[in-house]
């Protein structure tokens, strides 16, 4: 199959976790003889240096154009303060290609159980989805600004129409899976949610199968670390679903695990991982490449529906673990920290070895 991928790289980190996805990605070609087109595009402050804008035009018309999106990460403390932000480009990709169900997965990894700051009891069965509303809420909502020297204001806005296609998709996910939905809101407190609220409960009727409950977000934000195996399903708009999802990723032992599929209904989705770009320790080697490797594994079930592969990748990395082969993030043994480069050969290497292995099977059955 022939595939037209863009891709962000970013700031920080970002290039670094995706110069290890491309070289996994080259693999999967071999392996499965596919075609990846892969072209890179300038977003976020690296974009900014280049052309003084965090999403150049030339990025968006990439994107748009192509079969899926790959992105690193953006922002970092250089363009801290400046007018235009990195982040502002993230923000907007995001808009132009209408993701606006953002869709992260979190499942404990056996062999991290030393890490995660988790008792190894409560990580047992725990298997979530968030779904995340990515296109709209107080990240996008109008007025936004700075008013003087002491007052600011930010909008929580939502249209009906923005939740009822997000908590579609959460329904039909969870129809598919555990058949639970936990809908998080305010609505004790806010407008938007008791709107969401309805929304949940009249989409509800269509989906008789799926128990469904509400949950106030600041209780949610408890019940992640009280009983994680709790949740199937975890519907919530934009902002309580960002701050979660990085809570929950401890579930896993690092924000560094996690992956993500930013979906619209139609058109490219965009894969990226859950983390930042993590000046602290750009430029070291250090970042662990899993949650970039793993966004690619959903971009290729999710977009190109190539399965056999996603589960390729997702079997290396399960092995890459049970090896003990740990970036700093993950590793409970100082004096064993695989780099990011490490850690990615280690895995092309159970992709190639697997593949071989596989090969093997057919010649001798
Ligand atoms: N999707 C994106 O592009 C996102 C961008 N950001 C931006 O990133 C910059 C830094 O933000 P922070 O709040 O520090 O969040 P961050 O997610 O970049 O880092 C938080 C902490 O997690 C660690 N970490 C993150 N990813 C890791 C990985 N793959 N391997 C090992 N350790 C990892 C970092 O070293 C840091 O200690 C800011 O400019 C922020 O706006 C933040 C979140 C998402
Ligand atoms: C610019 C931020 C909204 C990025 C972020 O933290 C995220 O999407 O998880
Ligand atoms: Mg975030």
């Amino acid at each position: 199959m022939e595939k037209a991928i863009t891709v962000l790289p970013g700031d920080g980190i970002g290039p670094e976790v995706m110069k290890g996805t491309l070289r996994v990605l080259k693999a999967i070609e071999s392996r499965f003889h596919h075609r990846f087109t892969v072209t890179e595009m300038p977003i976020g402050g690296n974009a900014i240096d280049e052309t003084g804008n965090p999403l150049p035009p030339e990025t968006i018309e990439q994107c748009k154009k192509s079969d899926a999106v790959l992105l690193g990460a953006v922002g970092g403390p250089k363009w801290d303060g400046m007018e235009q932000r990195p982040e502002q480009g993230l923000l907007r990709i995001r808009k132009e290609l209408n993701v606006f169900a953002n869709v992260r997965p979190v499942k404990a990894f056996g062999p991290l159980a030393d890490i995660a700051p988790l008792k190894p009891a409560l990580l047992e069965n725990v298997d979530l989805v968030f779904v995340r509303e990515l296109t709209g809420g107080i990240y996008f909502g109008q007025p936004k600004e700075r008013k003087g020297s002491d007052e600011a204001v930010d909008t929580l806005y939502y249209h009906r129409k923005e939740i009822e296609r997000v908590v579609k998709k959460a329904f039909v996910l969870a129809a598919s899976r555990k058949k639970k939905l936990t809908s998080v809101d305010k609505a004790n407190v806010l407008e938007s949610s008791k709107l969401w609220r309805e929304v949940v409960d009249e989409t509800a009727k269509h989906y008789p199968d799926v128990k469904v409950e509400h949950m106030l977000v600041d209780n949610a934000a408890m019940q992640l670390v009280r009983n994680p195996a709790q949740f199937d399903v975890i519907v919530t708009e934009n902002m309580f679903g960002d701050i979660l999802s990085d809570e929950a990723s401890m579930i896993t032992g690092s924000l560094g695990m996690l992956a993500s599929a930013s979906l619209s209904e139609e058109g490219p989705g965009l894969y990226e991982p859950v983390h930042g770009s993590a000046p602290d320790i750009a430029g070291t080697n250090a970042a662990n490449p899993l949650g970039m490797i793993l966004s690619a594994a959903m971009m290729l079930r999710h977009s190109f529906h190539m399965n056999d592969e996603a589960d390729a990748i997702e079997l290396a990395v399960q092995e890459v673990l049970n090896a003990n082969f740990r970036t700093g993030d993950i590793s409970s043994n100082k004096d064993k920290v695989s780099t990011t480069d490490q850690v990615v050969e280690q895995l092309i290497y159970r992709l190639e070895d697997n593949a071989a292995a596989a090969t093997l099977i057919e010649v001798y059955v």
